[in-house]
């Protein structure tokens, strides 16, 4: 599917929080959204998914217009998954199959049909089934995210918007979450649209990188294309490169070598690096 916004801005009372964005979303990739504080990524994310009725501009899914209602406001697009960042404002069911199974019970789905996407999806987000009848304030804060997730990976969609998915996880619960929504994204061409302050994470695990400032789209980049050729555009938005970038830059400088590296991930930069540094030739 491919998703496409032409001229869209969101006003809320009097401040605009979204400004003439036009866009498109390619399905199978990971698409990271980054910007500073009030930069517009949530307002972004809520337009895609329907959340907000009241939107000025275009908004197509695969060439067709999304509905709007009478009044000419959207309506929510429920073939996306959101994932929002706070998961105990998603989480309201009393043990967990209940909020696994909530969605897919509004949505006809037979016993047998929930019984067999819980034991699909549990293991895609690292779970265990002897959590099913536990409530979610008995969970610790990186299960409750992952029953969020779960619950909405259990309506199978196509793109999946979460936004800040790994605040307050510590970094071992990160980088395991990371993995389990890579490998999940990329089985069956799926699209995530990753909403996060985590430059490492978003140099490691994004395909692209969508640039938010004071409401507008600044940029719309490869990833490696951004965070290795696009230095002066971050530090002008007060942006911070990535720690292997960092690395990378700071052995360029004292070795005084242009060094090429094939992307700005983590052990593509180490490979790199390692041996000037190891040779002491910077
Ligand atoms: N419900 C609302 N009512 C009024 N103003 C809002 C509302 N939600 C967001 N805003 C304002 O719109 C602007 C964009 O907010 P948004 O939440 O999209 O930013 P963000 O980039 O996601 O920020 P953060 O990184 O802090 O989550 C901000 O100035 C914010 O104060």
């Amino acid at each position: 599917m491919v998703y496409q916004l032409n001229n869209v801005s969101v006003h809320y009372a009097n401040q605009v929080a979204l400004q003439n964005v036009s866009c498109t979303i390619q399905e199978g990739k990971w698409i990271s959204v980054i910007g500073q504080t009030g930069a517009g990524k949530s307002t972004f994310v809520k337009v895609l998914k329907g959340l907000l009725p009241s939107v000025d501009g275009d908004y197509w899914i695969d060439q067709e217009p999304i509905p709007r209602d009478a009044k000419g406001q959207l309506k929510v697009v429920p073939d996306i998954g959101y994932v929002f960042q706070y998961p105990e404002h998603q989480c309201f069911e009393t043990s967990v199959y209940k909020e696994l199974a909530f969605a897919p019970k509004l949505h006809g789905y037979s016993q047998q049909q929930i019984t067999k996407s819980i034991e699909k999806i549990l293991p895609q987000v690292g779970l265990s089934e002897e959590l099913l009848p536990l409530a979610p304030f008995q969970l610790s804060g990186g299960q409750l995210r992952r029953v969020a997730i779960a619950s909405v990976l259990m309506m199978d969609p196509k793109l999946l918007i979460l936004d800040e998915p790994t605040a307050g996880l510590d970094p071992v619960s990160r980088t395991a979450l990371l993995q389990l929504l890579k490998h999940w994204q990329q089985q069956d061409n799926r699209t995530i649209l990753f909403v996060s302050h985590q430059m490492n994470d978003v140099a490691e695990y994004s395909d692209e990188v969508m640039v938010f400032h004071e409401g507008y789209l600044r940029g719309h980049y490869a990833t490696s294309t951004l965070f290795l050729e696009q230095t002066q555009l971050l530090a002008k938005l007060g942006l911070s490169l990535p720690e292997p970038v960092q690395l990378l830059k700071l052995v360029e400088e004292l070795s005084g070598q242009k060094i090429k590296v094939a992307s700005c991930r983590e052990q593509d930069i180490i490979d790199k690096v390692w041996p000037i540094w190891h040779t002491r030739s910077c």
